[in-house]
């Protein structure tokens, strides 16, 4: 068994987490639950800026909120120093909304709406990170509009595959993020946005991909981002002050999952900037990374009761709990694998293979394939590691069931940062129209 963080097995044989029982948090909030050790979130974050800090660069850690936003959420990324990455008029109203100061935010996606440059543009947030050329246009004449100038990188993608999920890898050229360094688009949208005099281009933005556990990757697409800035200050005069790298970086969630300690994947980022930077005589930039499973990923569990079961026998049993695919679709959406034990019955010997299996109506709603647990009886609680990264975040009302709640966890206190949504949310937004109103009884 693989604890992370905080998390131990107390004198009674349960998971304890942040010094909290996880029977008490079941008791208290309900299952499913999502438990986020809060101490592992400030540990992580703190490794990136100590890491930065050990390189003498200036810099920036742009939390991708993506993973997991909430407005507590927002809270902690304050105060440890982080910026915050949004891609979304929900994510930027979250950190809004939290008080997050609106200068650290950076704007990501694909296809920003006019609504949602506006949105920035009256908060005046940091920086926009401009993926396409009809984005480059819109936000230079909305910015107009406002009398502003806004600061940008460019996404570029640098032609770098990551090995990962093909779902979750974004730096090769057939991607639908950024513009393409080897086809020229890249140097296209500088010259372009040179012209635009409410831009202002601060340099550019690499994000390779997701769950990686190597360096290589992100050296090569320093190499070519180094590159591409020197080309661009001898082509076109302009210099790069900002260097963006993205996310990706890795966390174990499982067994035979090797990322690195923190600090090695930014050290190697900040070598391979130093050298090549220096190398070209090139002023030194500053460096951003956008890491969004690493801060939260292993700090998160989910908290599920076990139900029903089924044995279908020599060929498997099924274990069903109180949520499933629409608390976390990784399973589903990506093959991921996760590692579970029995909360309330942790210091207990497995005893039989099972299929964790969720309430969706769907077959293929298997959260865990083949987990060794002590033989589980009705009630008992299992809890499911690494699951703070992209499963409140990417969580459905499929089924319309109801998105469950999530507590923070810390030095043996716990506080509710999401309510579990009510039967009235999930009718909360339907509307019945007075033509179909007639034939119902109320
Ligand atoms: C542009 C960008 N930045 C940052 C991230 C965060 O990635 P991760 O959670 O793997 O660190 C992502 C998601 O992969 C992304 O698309
Ligand atoms: N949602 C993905 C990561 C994608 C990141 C988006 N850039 C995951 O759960 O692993």
């Amino acid at each position: 068994m693989y604890l992370h963080g905080t998390s131990k097995i107390n004198a009674e044989g349960h998971l304890e987490i942040g010094g909290v029982d996880v029977a008490d948090l079941a008791k208290e909030y309900g299952t499913p639950l999502y438990i986020v050790d809060e101490a592992l979130v400030r540990q992580r974050a703190n490794e990136y800026v100590s890491a930065f800090e050990a390189s003498g660069l200036k810099f920036q850690v742009a939390y991708a909120s993506k993973a997991f936003s909430v407005m507590a959420m927002c809270a902690i990324a304050e105060q440890e120093g982080l910026s915050l990455d949004v891609v979304s008029d929900g994510e930027l109203y979250t950190a809004l909304q939290a008080g997050f100061p609106a200068g650290r935010i950076h704007f990501h996606g694909n296809n920003k709406t006019p609504d949602e440059i506006n949105m920035a543009l009256d908060a005046n947030i940091g920086c926009f990170v401009v993926d396409n050329f009809v984005e480059l246009h819109m936000l230079n004449a909305l910015a107009a509009d406002k009398g502003k100038k806004v600061k940008i990188l460019f996404r570029i993608t640098p032609g770098v595959e990551a090995h990962t999920h093909e779902y979750i890898s974004t730096g090769q050229q057939d991607s639908k993020f950024g513009f393409d360094l080897g086809n020229g688009a890249a140097k296209q949208a500088i010259e372009e946005a040179l012209k635009l005099s409410n831009i202002e281009i601060l340099g550019v933005h690499s994000h390779i991909g997701s769950q990686i556990f190597e360096v290589d990757g992100f050296r090569m697409a320093v190499d070519k981002v180094a590159a591409f800035a020197v080309q661009i200050r001898e082509e076109l005069g302009h210099t790069f002050q900002v260097i963006n790298l993205g996310g990706g970086f890795g966390i174990r969630y499982v067994e035979g999952d090797t990322p690195l300690p923190v600090a090695q994947y930014v050290a190697a980022i900040t070598d391979a900037i130093i050298s090549n930077f220096s190398a070209a005589n090139f002023p030194l930039p500053e460096i951003w990374v956008e890491p969004g499973r690493s801060i939260v990923g292993d700090a998160g569990t989910t908290l599920y009761t076990v139900g029903t079961m089924k044995e279908i026998p020599g060929v498997r049993k099924y274990i069903a709990v109180d949520g499933g695919m629409m608390d976390n679709p990784r399973p589903a959406l990506y093959q991921s694998r996760y590692e579970a034990i029995l909360a309330n019955r942790a210091n207990e010997a497995n005893a039989e293979t099972v299929t964790i299996a969720g309430k969706a109506c769907e077959s293929g709603d298997k959260l865990i394939i083949d987990l060794e647990l002590p033989k589980a009886e009705t009630g008992d609680l299992l809890a499911v590691f690494c699951t703070g990264a992209y499963n409140y975040a990417m969580a459905s009302n499929y089924n319309r069931f109801r998105r469950p709640a999530v507590v923070f966890v810390k030095d043996g206190q716990s506080d509710l940062v999401v309510q579990r949504e009510s039967l009235e949310n999930i009718v909360g937004n339907d509307v019945i129209p007075a033509r179909l109103r007639k034939s119902l009884a109320k």
